[in-house]
C-alpha cells in the first residue's frame, strides 16, 4: 500500500501494543528511514510527561524519526476516552499525507471487545463487523488508517516484548473498570474464554465473515447512495444532504441502509436503528408547514425543501463593531466571515455594526435597481434555511441596515470601490 513518496507514521502511545508495533517495523531497515513515531499527549494523567519522554527515548534508541503532538481534552467517563480518540485521529490528519498510512497498534483482543460492546449496543452489521483492516482516516481523508495487528493476540504481542526485551509504560487507567472497554476487557472477556477455551478462532472467523458482508452490503448500496446525495455549503451545516425524493424513489426496507450510508458520509457514526426510525417519522414525514428536527448528540437533523441537513449546534453571536478597512476576518456563529477588497461594487470602508438578525426586527433594505425587501423576502428569494436565519450576519451603519453579509447590500452604500463580505462555513 506504500507509495516510493509514502512515509509510515506509527500512533505511538508508549504501551506494549505500540511499542511492539514500531519496534518491528523498525528491524527493516528500508521501512525505519520511513518510519515516524507520533505521540500524542492528551495532558489527560499526571504521567503524561513521562510517557511522552518515554516514547522519545524509545524512537531515539531505534533511530526513529519522533513527534510529540500536544492537545486538550475535555470531557468524563466514557466521553473523555471518545473526546481524546476524536483529537488524536485529527493530530493523525495534520501530520500526514495522502502518500502517508497512519498505522495503529489495534489487535485481535481490540477486536473481540469492540465486538461485544456493540453487540450490546444494538448495533447492526457496520457495527458488528468492528474495526476494519484498512479504512481512510475520516470519511472524507485521503489518508489510510492501517492497523497491521488486528490478527495478533495480546498474548502473542506480550511474548514478542518480552522476546526482545521491549519496556512498555502501563495506562493506569486500563485497570479502571468505570470505563467500558475496561470492563470487558478485565472482567468478562477473561470469564468467556475460559469457559470457551480455544474458541477464539472461532469468534475471528465470524468477524472476518461480517466484514466481507459488510463491505459487499457497502459496494451493492454506493450507486443508490451516491443517488440520494447532493452537496450544500450553509455555515455549520455538512456539506452532504440527502434528497427527500430520491430517497422514497427507493424501496422502503433499503431507506435506513440509505439513511445510514448518509450519516456515515456526514462523519455521523452509527446511528441506532431507534435513531433511524425517528429521522423517519419525525422529520422525513412531518408535515409540509413544519420545520422538522432530530437532535442525535451534538448534532441535529433537519428537514428544508424536501432535503435533509446534518447541523451543527450552532454557537452564540453577540454584535460587534467591524472596520471594514482594516479588518478582514471576523468569528461568527463558529464560522468566519471574510471582507475582501473588491474591483467591483461593494460596501465603502468605515465602521459597521455587525449584528444577528434576531436582533433586527422590521428593517427593510433596497438592492440596487430592485423594490424594497424585508429579511423574510431574502430569506425566501435566496432559500436561506430557517436555522441559519436568526444568527445571519447583518451590517448596520448609523442604526440603519446596509447589508445582508453575502447576500445583498443596499443601494445606499454601493460605492465604485468597495469590499465584497462572505460568510464562510
Ligand atoms: N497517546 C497516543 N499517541 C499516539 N497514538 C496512540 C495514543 N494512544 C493510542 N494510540 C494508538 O491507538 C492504538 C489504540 O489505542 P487504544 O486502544 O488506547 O485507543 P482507542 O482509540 O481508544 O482504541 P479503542 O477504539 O480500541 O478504544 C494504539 O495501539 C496506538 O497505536
Amino acid at each position: 500500500m506504500l507509495g516510493e513518496e509514502g512515509r509510515l507514521i506509527v500512533g505511538f502511545s508508549g504501551g506494549l501494543d505500540s511499542s511492539v508495533l514500531l519496534h518491528a517495523l523498525a528491524q527493516n531497515d528500508g521501512l525505519k528511514a520511513r518510519l515516524i513515531a507520533l505521540h500524542v499527549h492528551h495532558g489527560l494523567s499526571p504521567n503524561a510527561d513521562v510517557w511522552e519522554a518515554h516514547c522519545q527515548a524509545v524512537s531515539e534508541n531505534l533511530g526513529v524519526a519522533f513527534i510529540s503532538a500536544r492537545v486538550t481534552v475535555t470531557g468524563d467517563g466514557n466521553g473523555i476516552e471518545q473526546a481524546a480518540r476524536n483529537a488524536r485521529y485529527d493530530v493523525f490528519q495534520q501530520h500526514a499525507n495522502s502518500h502517508d498510512l497512519v498505522l495503529v497498534a489495534h489487535h485481535n483482543d481490540d477486536q473481540v471487545e469492540t465486538f461485544f460492546q456493540r453487540l450490546f449496543r444494538g448495533s447492526g452489521l457496520t457495527g458488528l463487523a468492528s474495526m476494519a483492516a484498512v479504512r481512510p482516516l475520516f470519511d472524507d481523508s485521503d489518508v489510510l488508517l492501517v492497523r497491521p495487528l488486528l490478527h495478533v493476540s495480546r498474548k502473542q504481542l506480550e511474548a514478542y516484548a518480552q522476546a526482545q526485551q521491549l519496556a512498555w509504560v502501563e495506562d493506569e487507567s486500563n485497570t479502571d473498570t468505570r470505563y467500558e472497554r475496561n470492563w470487558w476487557r478485565n472482567e468478562l472477556l477473561p470469564q468467556i474464554w475460559q469457559r470457551f477455551t480455544g474458541r477464539e478462532e472461532s469468534l475471528k472467523r465470524t468477524l472476518e465473515q461480517l466484514q466481507s458482508d459488510q463491505a459487499l452490503l457497502q459496494e451493492l448500496l454506493k450507486p443508490e447512495i451516491d443517488a440520494c446525495i447532493a452537496y450544500c455549503d450553509w455555515p455549520g451545516t455538512n456539506e452532504l444532504i440527502c434528497s427527500i425524493a430520491a430517497l422514497n424513489d427507493k424501496p422502503k426496507h433499503h431507506r435506513p441502509y440509505l439513511l445510514r450510508g448518509w450519516l456515515a458520509g456526514c462523519g455521523v457514526p452509527m446511528p441506532s436503528a431507534a435513531m433511524l426510525e425517528r429521522i423517519q417519522r419525525e422529520v422525513i414525514e412531518a408535515a409540509e408547514d413544519r420545520n422538522p428536527q432530530v437532535v442525535l448528540g451534538d448534532i441535529c437533523v433537519r428537514r428544508y425543501q424536501q432535503h435533509l441537513y446534518v447541523t451543527r449546534q450552532l454557537d452564540d453571536v453577540t454584535p460587534c463593531i467591524i472596520d471594514l478597512g482594516s479588518n478582514t476576518r471576523f468569528p461568527w456563529a463558529g464560522s468566519t466571515i471574510t471582507v475582501t477588497n473588491t474591483s467591483e461594487e461593494g460596501l465603502a470602508s468605515g465602521r459597521y455594526d455587525l449584528i444577528p438578525a434576531y436582533s433586527c426586527v422590521g428593517q427593510t433594505l433596497r438592492p440596487a435597481g430592485r423594490p424594497q425587501k424585508t429579511l423574510k423576502h431574502i430569506w425566501q428569494e435566496n432559500s436561506i434555511p430557517p436555522w441559519l436565519r436568526d444568527r445571519w450576519p447583518l451590517l448596520l451603519q448609523d442604526g440603519k441596515l446596509c447589508a445582508v453579509v453575502g447576500i445583498c447590500n443596499d443601494q445606499s452604500v454601493v460605492v465604485a470601490h468597495g469590499y465584497a463580505v462572505k460568510w464562510l462555513s
